[in-house]
């Protein structure tokens, strides 16, 4: 695996919005929005379709012109920090010139940029150095999006921004691709990235932005986001039958499969008491926080109150 160079790192924050709004046809994708991202974050921006995270991205990168508000990447605005190659991105379904050879266009874009990576240490952290001589039109799915990844981390960025970036890949490539970025990353990059596979998260994002409808609706690490909910899990076997459990005080959801129930609630300590003070035998009993996934769409099915 390639060491990746150290990237000439800005003195000011990563990324900066600033009241940053954005509207379509007189309706809102992005309603006016403050986040920054500091130096070395990996930050993992969730939502579900439709909810502003690619409209969020492109003004990042001045693919979007906001409707108001300041965008600042590296202290720069996001053309200059394009040109600079302090940011760059792999976005969803970029175009590739056809007939070009895999090496060629990353060497392209090698000289593009003012303090590139080589070609080589690209393709070698990509995991393309076998379809170097490949041409780009003949790449399987798989391929061609490791090819933008190597277009993307060629530029030596400060912040690398990636748009569904295993969209295209198997679960072998997907695992690939992890390994790939925190390579990269390790040099103190910060790295933006949009999914919807919510067990990519845990691993590769120390801090997760949801977005709903085009606002914030939570910020934090991922157990901060599970806790934000304030429902936890209580697991149990019940061999007598489970009757009277759903009725314990903060119960929200009662889940029965045979034997095992799984209890929902925003009183752990009285469902646990309920349950080990109760009359009926129980073994196995577990306490746990629910999903990233539950989480998730409680918090962004919520009804919002601010859309007007
Ligand atoms: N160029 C455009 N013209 C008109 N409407 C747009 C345009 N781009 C985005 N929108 C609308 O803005 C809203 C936010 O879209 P955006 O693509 O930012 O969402 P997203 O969170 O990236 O969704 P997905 O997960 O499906 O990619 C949607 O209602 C979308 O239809």
């Amino acid at each position: 695996m390639a060491k990746t160079q150290n990237c000439p790192i800005s003195r000011s924050g990563s990324i900066s919005l600033r009241r940053v709004a954005k509207s379509y046809a007189g309706r809102a994708a992005v309603y006016p929005l403050d986040l920054d991202f500091r130096r070395g974050e990996a930050v993992a921006l969730l939502g579900p379709n439709g909810a502003g995270k690619s409209t969020a991205i492109g003004m990042m990168l001045g693919l979007v012109t906001p409707d108001c508000g300041d965008v600042r990447v590296a202290g720069r605005s996001p053309r200059e920090a394009i040109a600079g190659g302090y940011i760059a991105a792999m976005l969803q379904d970029s175009g590739m010139m056809p007939g070009v050879r895999v090496a060629e266009l990353v060497r392209l874009g090698e000289r593009l940029y003012p303090h590139p990576i080589p070609t080589n240490e690209a393709l070698d952290l990509a995991g393309l150095s076998d379809e170097r001589k490949r041409r780009v039109d003949r790449l399987s799915g798989g391929q061609a999006q490791r090819l933008r990844f190597a277009l993307a981390i060629v530029a030596n960025p400060e912040v690398l921004v990636l748009d569904e970036p295993t969209r295209a890949l198997d679960v072998q490539g997907r695992a690939g691709f992890w390994d790939s970025m925190r390579t990269f990353a390790a040099a103190g990059r910060t790295v933006l990235f949009a999914t919807h596979y919510l067990d990519e998260v845990d691993e590769n994002a120390e801090r997760v932005v949801v977005i709903a409808r085009g606002r914030i609706v939570a910020d934090g690490s991922p157990a901060e986001i599970r806790k934000r909910t304030g429902v936890s899990v209580v697991r149990v076997t019940v061999p007598d039958g489970h009757t009277g459990l759903d009725c314990i005080d903060g119960s929200v959801c009662v889940d029965v499969r045979g034997e095992r129930v799984t209890i929902k609630t925003t009183d752990p300590d009285a469902t646990v008491r309920a349950i080990v003070t109760g009359p009926r035998p129980w073994h196995d009993l577990e306490v746990g926080q629910q999903s990233l996934d539950d989480s998730f769409l409680a918090l962004t099915q919520a009804p919002d109150t601010q859309d007007s």
